[in-house]
């Protein structure tokens, strides 16, 4: 072995003759991995083709797969028609098989025509069960030895990316010659000029001593070659196709489908893979000829009885689309990742009040960088969007952020205000970043929807990213942001604290301030948790003190049952009754928030007031502010789970070539949304819904929504 190199705990070997072996090289030159996967490239091809796509295998699944690119069929080789290959492919894995004695496993992933070649060469590595079955199993004799195998090693996957199973000479199965019959036609008669006796297989016009075209024979066990049977022994058959833009390689053939199988692309979303935009799980279907297609077309009828014939192993059937990448056109043969590992710079950002969970987003951005992609370079600006221009940067491994997520906080240090877009955009062109993450909140993401648009603007080949961050829930389309969930739990144990104490005196009455701008989603939902609560006051719900109806009469009628009574109040509630009594002007924080006067306070004081004075009643007021306590914890574990999940889909998208989104789920289904749609509205309790009716019949607390009762207030 030649030209060992190691780099990132990957370790690639050539050997003189050219053969290409990838594994992981924690320990030494020898793998102790027991799963051989072989890859195999496609005609005119060559065994670095799959270079990439090997050192992310063994990247992911360190120490289990030994990776070896098929060399013994390379460049012009690959003309010499598919049995031909398929036989040398054979050898070629034998060969691997004796060089590695720890192998146990084996899969195949091959690309374009290497599939059909895998398929052939399969046929021949097959060996059947040694015994015939269970009854047969003597003393000595081995229960393995009861399971066929493919050269000795348990089959495990057969994956083929973009491979003409169907062959080439169908109606649009080579779209490059954009379905026209004239040209189809033609290219029947011609192909063997350019692809030889390949170009004959593909175009099932060979004919061997009159036998039948070779695919045809391959969808059977034909002379001494397994071919269904091999390919029925591995535990899945993945079929990867790409439903446009592959101009070598039509969708039908790739996927192994009729003509009449659409599948409804526009409908499906994949949670974690942008591209992917159809799966589908295949059963095997054991019937004989469809009676889809008339027969009286002789080529159609050899093509449905390929798709007949393979039908009978399960498949799973996996269509991509690569319709919003700049490099669509080469669908067929380029690995879809837009950036090349080694030619990024990412960079993280954190802007915004704190969250649970920003440090667990930071650190799943930086090792999904790292152990997926393998991504090195990687910055973290410091202090929010003003950190761009005007304080330090720190570099981000995944040892420097390795225990992060078990802080609060943020790692990296945030603020609000100085967003200056075009100076944060100087700064990434200087510091040539091409990947930006962005962890923040609606501020943050209309600060994010002006930066992507000024890099589009100056043509910079640069993805923005958002990652919505805010325990406020605040944020529109998705679901839910991260963080919430642990500050719901959180704000139970404050409940909790005011339950105990207000249980403990005569006539007390506990306050329980939590945040919420502008949005009751935290109080809403903790109260909805605890069960111990009696009202809760929310920005969207306009309340009012006095009279019938009014907030005094209910805690007065709480007490007289209970002895006691709580109330939840979201900071954003009430502002409009303390801005009239304090004559407060509108001051805003740096981000052009609007800044709260404490409504807990005023409250607290406004109860305590009315049962002393007007009611000469003893209360035992309990006022607990527990709102940065609650946002400054590490996330717990669901929110831990769903940071790991936002910050991975932030990875992929950026990686294959997205920009200007932002991830969420959407309807429980992972999604990437244009950043711009996130910030259009706010995301608020809406009091028609039945959240809050749940609420309403759970506290069973006046809906204050009679407005005839709205008396003017004596503040
Ligand atoms: N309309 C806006 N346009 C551009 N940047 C903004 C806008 N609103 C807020 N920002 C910036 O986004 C960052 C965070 O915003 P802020 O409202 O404080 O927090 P959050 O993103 O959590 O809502 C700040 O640096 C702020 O300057
Ligand atoms: O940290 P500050 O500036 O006091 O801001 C407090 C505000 O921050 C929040 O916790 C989160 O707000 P953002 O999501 O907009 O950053 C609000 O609930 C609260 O009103
Ligand atoms: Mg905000």
């Amino acid at each position: 072995m030649e030209n060992g190199t190691v780099e990132n705990r990957v370790c690639s070997t050539e050997s003189v003759n050219g053969s290409r072996d990838v594994w992981s090289c924690k320990n030494s030159d020898s793998s102790s991995a027991d799963h051989l996967v072989i890859m195999v490239h496609g005609i005119l091809g060559s065994n670095t083709d799959w270079k990439f796509g090997a050192e992310q295998f063994v990247r992911s699944l360190r120490d289990k797969v030994f990776v070896h690119c098929s060399e013994k069929n390379m460049l012009r080789l690959t003309l010499d028609g598919v049995d031909v290959m398929g036989n040398r492919l054979a050898e070629e894995v034998l060969e691997v098989i004796q060089r590695q004695p720890n192998l146990k496993k084996i899969s195949f992933v091959a690309h374009s025509v290497g599939g059909l070649v895998a398929r052939y060469a399969i046929g021949r590595l097959y060996r059947p069960p040694k015994k015939e079955n269970v009854e047969d199993l003597t003393e000595g004799t081995s229960r393995d030895n009861l399971k066929a195998t493919i050269g000795g090693l348990e089959p495990m996957n057969f994956i083929t990316v973009a491979t003409p199973h169907l062959g080439s000479r169908g109606n649009k199965q080579v779209p490059f010659l954009f379905g026209v019959a004239a040209f189809e036609k033609a290219a029947n008669f011609v192909i063997h000029l350019i692809f030889k006796r390949t170009g004959r297989h593909l175009f099932m016009n060979d004919d061997d001593e009159g036998k039948p075209p070779l695919l045809k024979r391959m969808i059977e066990d034909y002379g001494d070659c397994f071919f269904m049977s091999a390919l029925r022994i591995f535990k899945r058959r993945v079929a990867y196709s790409n439903v446009g833009y592959d101009h070598i390689v039509g969708w039908r053939t790739s996927s192994i489908r009729r003509n009449t199988e659409l599948p409804k692309w526009e409908d499906y979303i994949n949670k974690e893979y942008p591209h992917i935009v159809y799966e589908e799980c295949c059963k095997a279907c054991d019937t004989e000829q469809s009676e889809l297609i008339s027969a009286d077309d002789s080529f159609d009828k050899l093509e449905e009885e390929l798709v007949t014939g393979l039908s009978r192993v399960s498949w799973e059937k996996v269509d991509a689309s690569f319709h919003t990448c700049r490099q669509r056109f080469a669908a067929h043969s380029v690995i879809q990742v837009y950036f090349m590992p080694d030619e990024v710079r990412a960079c993280i950002v954190t802007c915004g009040g704190l969250c649970p969970g920003i440090n667990t987003v930071i650190r799943e951005i930086v090792c999904g960088l790292n152990y997926m992609y393998g991504v090195n370079d990687v910055l973290g600006i410091m202090g929010g969007y003003r950190g761009f221009y005007s304080k330090n940067t720190i570099n981000l491994t995944p040892k420097v952020v390795n225990d992060i997520h078990k802080r609060g906080g943020t790692f990296l240090c945030t603020s609000r205000g100085g967003q200056d877009t075009n100076k944060i955009v100087d700064n990434i062109q200087d510091r040539r970043i091409n990947q930006v993450y962005i962890i923040g909140g609606d501020g943050t993401h209309r600060g994010a929807a002006l930066i992507y648009k000024e890099v589009e603007k100056r043509g910079l080949q640069v993805a923005v990213a958002g990652i919505p961050k805010t325990i406020d829930n605040d944020i529109a389309v998705i679901d839910k942001s991260f963080g919430f969930d642990t500050a719901v739990e959180e704000a139970q144990r404050a409940i909790n604290a005011a339950h105990v104490e207000v249980e403990s005196v005569e006539n007390g009455v506990g306050i329980v301030k939590l945040m919420g701008r502008y949005s009751g989603f935290i109080a809403m939902f903790a109260t909805l948790a605890s069960r111990d609560v009696d009202c809760c006051l929310i920005p969207e719900s306009p309340f009012y003190l006095e009279g019938p109806g009014g907030l005094f009469e209910f805690i007065e009628q709480r007490i007289k049952e209970n002895g006691h009574m709580i109330i939840v109040i979201a900071e954003g509630a009430g502002q409009d009754h303390l801005a009239q009594a304090m004559q407060a002007a509108d001051e805003r924080d740096a981000s052009g928030n609007r800044l709260l006067l404490d409504v807990g306070l005023w409250l607290s004081q406004k109860v305590k007031d009315h049962f002393t004075k007007v009611k000469k009643m003893e209360i035992n007021m309990k006022y607990i502010d527990p709102t940065y306590m609650i946002r400054a914890i590490p996330s717990n574990a669901s929110d831990n789970i769903y940071c790991t999940l936002l910050a991975q889909s932030a990875v992929h998208g950026a990686m294959a070539g997205y920009t200007g989104f932002t991830v969420g789920p959407v309807n429980s289904r992972h999604a990437y949304i244009p950043i711009a749609r996130v910030t259009e509205v706010q995301n608020t309790v809406k009091v028609t819904d039945r959240m809050w009716a749940r609420l309403l019949a759970s506290t069973n607390q006046p809906s204050f929504l009679n407005s005839s009762e709205m008396l003017p207030e004596t503040v």
